[in-house]
């Protein structure tokens, strides 16, 4: 059975695609972008919607690639009363997120000294594969960072009270079980607290290239020239074995519940059971922990900025989460339902009309947050209540792959890649260059495509355009 195309910019996945699908799916891509999903993430889409209690659509984003079980940049939303959770629909890196720090200063101030900069930004905050901080967390700490998250941080005197406005979940969730974290995920997770990780993690240094909307641009401080921050990192060894750990357990209630799934990997359990409140105990702690972590980051940021403009200002415009499972109220049929939204690769785009959103933006909508590549525009648009009755609020988390890593491997050098980000004026430093093969601008998907789709669709509007000026990679 095809794939149907029932809109500009919306495919839908029939029910019948696969046995036993309870929704259609959903895929919100473009023609062009249409010929980069590979069949296998269709798969999934239907796989996921095969899942019990799931309402409307199981969807995928227009950077949608595959991942464990639901697609990268898949959306499912499931009933409170007959639902299931699932740490597939989550992802392994818990709260992996995004934050955006504006400044006051212009770039033509800043490009001179992009090299000196990078270097002691390399240097303040910790990054590669398994990279311990600076902080050297004590247990009671790591339990804090678990229970409240960028509130405990800010108590710990890491950033101010403020940024937690700009904080989705004002940087702490409800909700968090510390008794559901396994010895081996705290072992993990205490070293790590404040460090970035390796990989598609980065710290960028950029340029406001575009101004697309003036007035929202305004009201979140943005204008063109200017210098901003873009921090992308979750929740390190500690979300990754939660995950694991969780999913042994989520295995066996499968069995136990008796519940059919297409694909060992959407393990998951009814809502309402042990198994699930378990597992969401233990992943709002690696969601509160992944907030410590940007905001300790984003606190050695700040202090790095201050020893060579000392004085400027760098502003939290906004943090997303974009892996996380979350309780939210959506209308369903008419009639308001309380559902667990999945967004894995995924970020929240709530409009106007959401109380959630910062009162500092309020008439407007969410900040949403999309990094493009180390070589390659990200975007800040801004939710849209149009979202809500499309895809529960949501929309794309960045360009997505179209290249293996093991395929940028074999076709890029570190070094190629470095030379070229050069020659574009583009600054960078990498603990590995074989991470810089793997994380070359080529393996994603044009990110003002994947853009256009979701302003297209009316999901969120475009505000600006952030070229990257120097990059940190883990
Ligand atoms: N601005 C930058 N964007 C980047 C970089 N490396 C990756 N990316 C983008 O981030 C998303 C995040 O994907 P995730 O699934 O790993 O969370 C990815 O799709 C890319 O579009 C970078 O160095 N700078
Ligand atoms: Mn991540
Ligand atoms: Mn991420």
């Amino acid at each position: 059975m095809e794939i149907e195309k029932i809109d500009d910019n919306i495919y839908e996945v029939p029910i019948g695609y696969r046995p036993g699908m309870r929704v259609p799916g959903r895929i919100f891509v473009s023609a062009a972008l249409r010929e980069m999903v590979e069949p296998g993430t269709v798969d999934q889409v239907a796989n996921v919607a095969t899942l019990p209690g799931i309402v409307g659509h199981s969807m995928a984003m227009p950077d949608a690639h595959l991942g464990y079980g639901f697609p990268i940049g898949g959306v499912a939303a499931f009933k409170e009363q007959g639902g299931i959770i699932s740490p597939g629909g989550v992802g392994f890196d818990i709260n992996c997120g995004v934050r955006l720090l504006r400044s006051d200063l212009q770039a033509r101030d800043v490009q001179p000294l992009i090299n000196t900069l990078l270097d002691a930004l390399f240097q303040a905050v910790p990054s590669g594969l398994g990279s311990t901080g600076r902080l050297h967390a004590t247990d009671r700490q790591l339990t804090e960072s678990f229970l409240r998250g960028a509130e405990w941080a800010v108590e710990e005197g890491y950033g101010v009270e403020s940024d937690l406005d700009f904080c989705e979940e004002n940087g702490s969730m409800p909700g968090a079980d510390p008794s559901q974290v396994g010895v081996k995920a705290r072992k993990r997770g205490r070293p790590q607290l404040g460090t970035l990780g390796s990989g598609n993690h980065f710290l960028e240094i950029q340029r406001v290239e575009e101004i697309y909307n003036p007035e929202i641009a305004k009201r979140f401080g943005l204008f063109k020239g200017q210098i901003t921050v873009m921090i992308h990192c979750g929740s390190r060894g500690a979300g990754h074995q939660i995950c694991t750990d969780h999913l042994d357990v989520l295995s066996k209630a499968v069995r136990k519940y008796n519940i059919d799934i297409p694909d060992k990997q959407l393990a998951c359990a009814p809502l309402g059971t042990p198994e699930a409140d378990h597992y969401f105990g233990a992943m709002v702690c690696a969601a509160n922990y992944a907030w410590a972590n940007r905001h300790i980051i984003a606190h050695w940021t700040r202090e790095v900025f201050d020893r060579y403009f000392p004085g400027s200002q760098l502003q939290l415009l906004y943090d997303v989460a974009h892996n996380v499972a979350k309780i939210e109220e959506h209308r369903v049929e008419g009639k308001k339902e309380r559902l667990y939204v999945h967004r894995k690769g995924a970020t929240r785009a709530f409009g106007p009309s959401r109380t959630e959103i910062p009162a500092a933006y309020e008439g407007l909508g969410q900040p949403v947050l999309i990094p493009g590549s180390m070589g390659t525009a990200s975007y800040v648009l801004c939710g849209q209540d149009k979202a809500l009755d499309l895809t529960f609020g949501s929309a794309c988390h960045g360009s997505g792959r179209v290249m293996s890593r093991s395929q940028a491997l074999r076709q890029f050098t570190g070094k190629e890649v470095k030379a070229a980000l050069n020659r574009d004026g583009i600054a960078v430093r990498s603990t590995s260059p074989g991470m810089l093969a793997e994380e070359a601008p080529q393996v994603y998907k044009p990110s003002g495509d994947v853009v256009d789709v979701v302003h297209n669709l009316g999901i969120a509007t475009r505000v600006a355009r952030l070229v990257p000026l120097g990059v940190s990679k883990g």
